[in-house]
């Protein structure tokens, strides 16, 4: 089995991307999306690297993408555990894992980042590989909330740089939203496209405005829930339960937040209330800090708004 076994397909001395179709993917960041990302993109026949920083770190995602597709196959082989487990097997082929970023992209067509909501943390890891990538690999990012132009900015491929937002559980959830900057080409957005595509989504076309579409919904509704309970005007629970009962949501907005993550809901906020301070939406809320201070980041650390066993 591939997985796990440490082998970065050297034999392809760099990318050769065909006809701007995308089949090698290197993923920085093995973490709830990333992992998904390269479920969801071995699933498809695509080779993927998956990178992150430490052994112990992607021993978890494997578990975690182990778990997922045995989710998956429940379903779509309900009556054929046999070849479910083929399945299984043949997807986690498709995925390598490795520690070696560098090393990791010699052979990407796309190098998709999904590590920490933090723009230096990517900037830095962009520029990086942006001196060791072949010439004609497209860099993407999955950020939630952070510009992209600024992350591409790090590089000098701004023609091959793009967004690329996924939704969480990205085995279930099938948007994508499909970011192009200033400077992306067409050449680098249609490729971003029919990528998205060919992992079986479905893509929207996004301008680089803050929160792309969904997020800028979404983060007014549930700051907006936030501050009701702070007011005291509601528990986090009567609101979870309305938002599902009254609106049809599959989550409540405290539900979500811990599904989402709160030290990423918290790089979020604390983002976009730098760059716009006297907006009161955006003003930092003792609740999430104080979880956050305490590592209690919601469901991936058994504690948030509410526990989880
Ligand atoms: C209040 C605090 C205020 C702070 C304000 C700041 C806010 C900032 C927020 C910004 C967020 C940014 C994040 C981002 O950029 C974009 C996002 O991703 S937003 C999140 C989008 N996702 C959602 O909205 C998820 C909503 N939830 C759901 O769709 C469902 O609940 C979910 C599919 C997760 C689970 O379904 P549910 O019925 O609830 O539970 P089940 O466990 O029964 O699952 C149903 C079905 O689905 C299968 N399944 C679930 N998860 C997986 C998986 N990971 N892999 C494979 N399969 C999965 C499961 O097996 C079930 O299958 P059945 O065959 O039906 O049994
Ligand atoms: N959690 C969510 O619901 C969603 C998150 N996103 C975005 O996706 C990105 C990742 O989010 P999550 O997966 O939730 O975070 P996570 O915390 O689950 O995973 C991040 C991973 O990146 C790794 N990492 C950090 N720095 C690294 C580096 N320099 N090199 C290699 N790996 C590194 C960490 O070790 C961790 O495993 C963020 O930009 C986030 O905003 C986008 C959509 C939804």
């Amino acid at each position: 089995m591939a997985f796990f076994t440490h082998q970065i397909r050297r034999g392809f001395s760099s990318s050769i991307i065909k006809n701007g179709v995308i089949k090698n993917v290197t993923i920085i960041g093995g973490g709830q999306m990333g992992a998904g990302i390269a479920q969801v993109a071995a699933s498809t026949g695509h080779t993927v690297t998956l990178v992150d920083t430490s052994e112990d770190i992607l021993k978890k995602s494997r578990k975690g993408i182990e778990g997922s597709l045995k989710r998956v196959v429940k379903k779509k082989f309900a009556d054929k555990p046999e070849a479910g487990e083929e399945f299984i097997q043949n997807v986690l082929q498709n995925v390598s894992i490795s520690t070696d970023a560098g090393a990791s992209v010699q052979a990407a067509d796309l190098l998709l980042e999904a590590i920490v909501e933090n723009l230096k943390v990517k900037q830095d890891l962009f520029g990086h590989l942006d001196e060791l990538a072949p010439a004609n690999t497209i860099f993407a990012s999955n950020t939630s909330s952070l510009p992209i132009t600024d992350i591409a900015g790090s590089t000098s491929r701004l023609d091959r740089f793009g967004g690329l937002h996924f939704f969480n559980p990205v085995p279930m959830m099938k948007l994508v939203e499909v970011v192009g900057t200033s400077t992306t080409s067409q050449e680098t957005f249609d490729s971003l496209l029919n990528f998205s595509k060919a992992l079986g989504k479905t893509p929207v076309s996004c301008k680089d405005t803050p929160g792309f579409i969904v997020n800028r919904l979404l983060v007014p509704y549930m700051m907006e829930a936030l501050r009701l309970h702070e007011r005291g005007h509601g528990s986090k629970e009567d609101i979870d339960i309305a938002m599902k009962l009254g609106a049809g949501y599959p989550m409540g907005p405290f539900e979500l937040c811990d599904y989402v993550g709160l030290d990423t809901v918290k790089f979020i906020i604390d983002g976009w209330s730098a760059k716009d301070p006297h907006n009161p939406l955006f003003a930092s809320s003792e609740l999430l800090n104080k979880l956050v201070a305490e590592g209690k980041y919601g469901k991936k650390t058994g504690e948030g708004f509410y526990k989880y066993k």
